[in-house]
Order: C-alpha cells, then sequence, then structure tokens
C-alpha cells in the first residue's frame, strides 16, 4: 500500500470529465446565482466589423484589460482586389479597414493590417500563426469562432455588447452549455472531404440538432482528418446550432503548431504538449447526448436549399416537398425550392452554375486550394462561368504561388484574388446578380447571402472546382476518375 491509498481520495477526483469541462472548470473566476459563470478569456480575435465595440469602449473611457491577448485582422470589408487601403473605391469599406487600423494605434493591440504578411480572415490567421492554441477558451464577434476548436480549444463567437466587455474586462459571463459527442466511425471514401463530412452531418441531425450544445467530433474518421480538415468540420458546428465544436489534440495537432510563429517555444512547448495531451476527454466521461456518423456512407455532399442542412449527395436529387414530414418543412421547403429555381425530382448533377467561389473561413486554407487545382490541372472554366480563388489568408496565398498552384487556376480561368471573406458574405461588395447560381465553398446558403437573389450551393472544393469546370453540379468523383 502506497501512503497515497491511505487517505481516501474526494469524491471529486473521481469524476470523469469531458475535453469541455476541463477547459470550462480552468477558466471559471466565479459563477453567479442564476448559474452564469464568469469565464477567464486567453484569445480575444478581433475583425474589420467590430468598431462598434472600440465605440463602446472610447465612449466610456475604458482602456483594453490585456491588449497583449487580442488580436485582429480586417477581412469582413475587404475588397480581394487590392492591398492598398487607399485605393479602396467606397469610402465606407475605407473606413471600416481605417477604424480597426485606428482603434489598433490608440489601444496597441496586434493587427495584422491590409499589408501584413499575416493578414487573413481571423478564422484563419487564429490557427496558422499559431495564436489559438489547445485548451484555450477563444472567443471572436464572430459565429464562426468555432473553428479553432479544432486545435483542442473551447472557441465560440459573442455579440458586439460582449467583444466591448471582453476588451474591457478579458472575462466573459456564459451559461454553461450541454455536451455532445459526435462519434465518425469507418473512413472517408476517395473523393469525400470534411465539407462533405460535416454537411452530412448537418443534414442528419438538422440545422438546430446541437442547439445548446458544445459538439466533440471524435472517432477513427476525425482522427484521421488533418488538422485543415478538423478547421473545416468545427467551423460549421455553428451551422447545426452548436454553441462551439471541438477535436481534442492528438499528434496531427501537435505535429500543426510546432515551430508556428506564436507556438511556444524549447521547454515550454514540452510543457505545453504534456497540458494539451491531458485535455482529451475521460475515457468514462458522459456526455449529454451521443451521435454516432458512419464515416463510409459519405458522399460528396451538396445543398440544394437554403440552409445548410438542405444537403444531398452529389449522386442525388433535389428532394421533394410532398414527402416532407410535417406541413412546416413542407412550405419550408417549397419556398427553399422557388428561391433557388429548382424542380422537386431534379437530379442535382443536372443543376448548371454560373459562379464559382473557392475561399472563407471554411475551405480558404492551402489544402482547398490543393484540392481545388488538382482537379483543375490540365483542365479549363467552362463557357460563361466566372469563377474565383480568394485565399482564407496572405500565407495562404504566399504558399499556394509557392507551390505554383496560382497558375493552375489562371491557366484554369480564374481570378486569382487577395484574401478576405469576400463573396461568402458579400459585406465588401462582392457580390453576384439576382438569380445567379453559385457553387461555393463558404458555409451559409441562406437566402440572399451572396447578393439579393443569389442562389449559392455549398459544397467541397473539389466539387466547386468540378464545378466550374462542367458548368453544373458535378460529383468530382465521376470527372477525375481518369486521371492519374
Ligand atoms: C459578420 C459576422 C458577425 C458574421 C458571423 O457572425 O458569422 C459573418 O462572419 C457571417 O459569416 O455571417
Ligand atoms: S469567411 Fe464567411 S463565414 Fe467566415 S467569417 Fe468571413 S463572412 Fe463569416
Amino acid at each position: 500500500m502506497t501512503a497515497h491509498d491511505q487517505f481516501p481520495r474526494t469524491t471529486l477526483d473521481h469524476v470523469p470529465r469531458t475535453m469541455f469541462d476541463k477547459i470550462w472548470d480552468r477558466h471559471r473566476v466565479l459563477e453567479r446565482e442564476d448559474g452564469q459563470v464568469l469565464l477567464y478569456v486567453d484569445r480575444h480575435l478581433v475583425h474589420d466589423g467590430c468598431a462598434p465595440a472600440f465605440a463602446m469602449l472610447r465612449a466610456r473611457g475604458q482602456k483594453l484589460r490585456a491588449p497583449e491577448r487580442v488580436f485582429a485582422s480586417p477581412d469582413h470589408y475587404v475588397p480581394t482586389d487590392t492591398r492598398e487601403t487607399a485605393e479602396i473605391a467606397n469610402p465606407e469599406l475605407r473606413g471600416m479597414v481605417e477604424a480597426l487600423d485606428q482603434a489598433a494605434a490608440e489601444s496597441g493591440f496586434r493587427l495584422f493590417g491590409l499589408k501584413d504578411a499575416n493578414q487573413g480572415i481571423v478564422h484563419v490567421v487564429g490557427p496558422e500563426t499559431g495564436i489559438s492554441q489547445p485548451g484555450m477558451i477563444i472567443v471572436c464577434g464572430d459565429s464562426h469562432t468555432s473553428t479553432h476548436g479544432a486545435l483542442g480549444a473551447l472557441a465560440f463567437g459573442i455579440g458586439m455588447t460582449e467583444v466591448g466587455h471582453v476588451l474591457a474586462t478579458q472575462c466573459l459571463w456564459q451559461r454553461k452549455p450541454a455536451t455532445m459527442r459526435i462519434t465518425v466511425d469507418g473512413t472517408l471514401g476517395f473523393g469525400v472531404t470534411a465539407k462533405d463530412l460535416i454537411l452530412h452531418i448537418i443534414a442528419t441531425i438538422g440545422a438546430a440538432g446541437a442547439t445548446g450544445h458544445v459538439i466533440e467530433y471524435a472517432g477513427p474518421a476525425v482522427r484521421a482528418l488533418t488538422m485543415e480538415g478538423r478547421l473545416t468540420l468545427c467551423n460549421m458546428s455553428i451551422e447545426a446550432g452548436a454553441r462551439a465544436g471541438m477535436v481534442a489534440p492528438d499528434d496531427v495537432t501537435i505535429d500543426y503548431l510546432r515551430g508556428r510563429d506564436y507556438a511556444p517555444r524549447g521547454e515550454e512547448w514540452d510543457r505545453a504538449v504534456e497540458r494539451w495531451r491531458a485535455l482529451a476527454s475521460d475515457a468514462d466521461a458522459r456526455f449529454d447526448r451521443e451521435v454516432v456518423i458512419d464515416g463510409n456512407a459519405v458522399a460528396p455532399t451538396v445543398t440544394w436549399g437554403n440552409s445548410p442542412q438542405d444537403a444531398v449527395p452529389a449522386t442525388g436529387a433535389v428532394p421533394d416537398p410532398a414527402a416532407a414530414p410535417n406541413p412546416e418543412r413542407r412550405a419550408a421547403m417549397e419556398e427553399a425550392l422557388a428561391y433557388m429555381g429548382l424542380d422537386a425530382g431534379q437530379r442535382m448533377a443536372d443543376i448548371p452554375v454560373q459562379r464559382v467561389f473557392i475561399g472563407s473561413c471554411t475551405n480558404g486554407r492551402i489544402e482547398d486550394f490543393r484540392a481545388a487545382a488538382a482537379v483543375l490541372r490540365g483542365r479549363r472554366v467552362a463557357e460563361g462561368v466566372v469563377a474565383w480563388a480568394v485565399p482564407g489568408s496572405a500565407p495562404v496565398k504566399r504558399r499556394a504561388e509557392a507551390e505554383g498552384l496560382d497558375r493552375v487556376f489562371r491557366d484554369a480561368g480564374f481570378d486569382w484574388r487577395e484574401a478576405g471573406c469576400a463573396m461568402c458574405l458579400g459585406t465588401n461588395g462582392e457580390i453576384v446578380a439576382p438569380g445567379v447560381r453559385v457553387a461555393s465553398t463558404s458555409n451559409r446558403n441562406f437566402r440572399g447571402r451572396q447578393g439579393p437573389g443569389a442562389r449559392t450551393h455549398l459544397m467541397s472544393p473539389a466539387m466547386a472546382a468540378a464545378a466550374a469546370v462542367t458548368g453544373r453540379i458535378t460529383d468530382v468523383r465521376d470527372l477525375v476518375q481518369g486521371d492519374a
């Protein structure tokens, strides 16, 4: 018997915890009687839409509590044809970029400005610079902050008032969410990516399927994903209604972070890795909900409607509202088909597209451009199709250019552009005309998102490249079968 065994351990020691619990517990500052918990925030990411929060601070004469924990990059409002602020013709857009420059100058936080080597969509910048790390609480005034959970962080979007609160206090009040584990068994097949997987998951559990929950993705098909695939997966957690998505850190995570600008070094790195490895959910930890997905059954997946849950295999057809489970769903489907200009039963492969957008915080990373380039090499964009490649960050753009991918895109007839959110949301003015159908690698196919009347079909980068080449929705497996 060891000395330790003579003392009964407290029951607390025996409570198995999920990764979410471990991160949550470590960041609790205090708890209110109504159950709200004050959390300490490790990283606060800021974008060019956060001007109202800085205005709030200014009006109250408050300063940033911890500017060294705040990192910013302009993304939503920046045009993707120039990096010169002075060349931004629209004064409103220019004003947004200038407002962020001014806030950084006043408050002393790190800004990756328009011409900075690290500028990009905040959700691409955080992971790629190593600012986002396992075990952290990461917040940003943007719903797709869930992206960073791929590194084993608890990362979630907050509102503008909360952005102001975090800037001033470095803390945030939150109610504890429920936990949900999505286990993906099996292996993703040829031509099937993390994007197809997350569209399949959302189609399975619904756009409100994870409301109030933090999702932990687990299982062999998730473990087999690259870090970039995991970022895509976690990015769209919010489209299933989840508060956040996360993947436990493993060798993939650690290899990804090693040597990045903001990653720890030397002995500090070794200690960090030890901490990160201990974050995984305990084997006997209980989740409030469990979902199991068969990874072998996932096909290249495309959306047909105005919610990310409106997704079917590329080999499938537009569903029939008559088969809807209830009248509300039937009405929603009918409305979506009318807006999208589609008929029930129409084969997905017969739907023509006029525009293609490869980019966004979902699929604007180097592996996404490699996957699309692999399809485009030796091929041309179909007659009448306008196709854009928009890197998620300046480093992604440089890397792609170093690999000669920009040539592949240009030779195929793509426009190769500067980094930003661009056509994902179009707040920078980059939208399409009414009725135009877009094959898009972004995360939301809401009505009017890519412009009033725009018709968005969500898909993977390889699928978007295939659509660019054929001018219609195409199962990329059919197109590239003869390659190799
Ligand atoms: C503008 C921003 C607040 C918004 C978000 O929260 O997600 C945007 O990034 C989006 O993707 O719709
Ligand atoms: S790329 Fe799209 S989804 Fe991502 S932050 Fe920008 S607008 Fe939002």
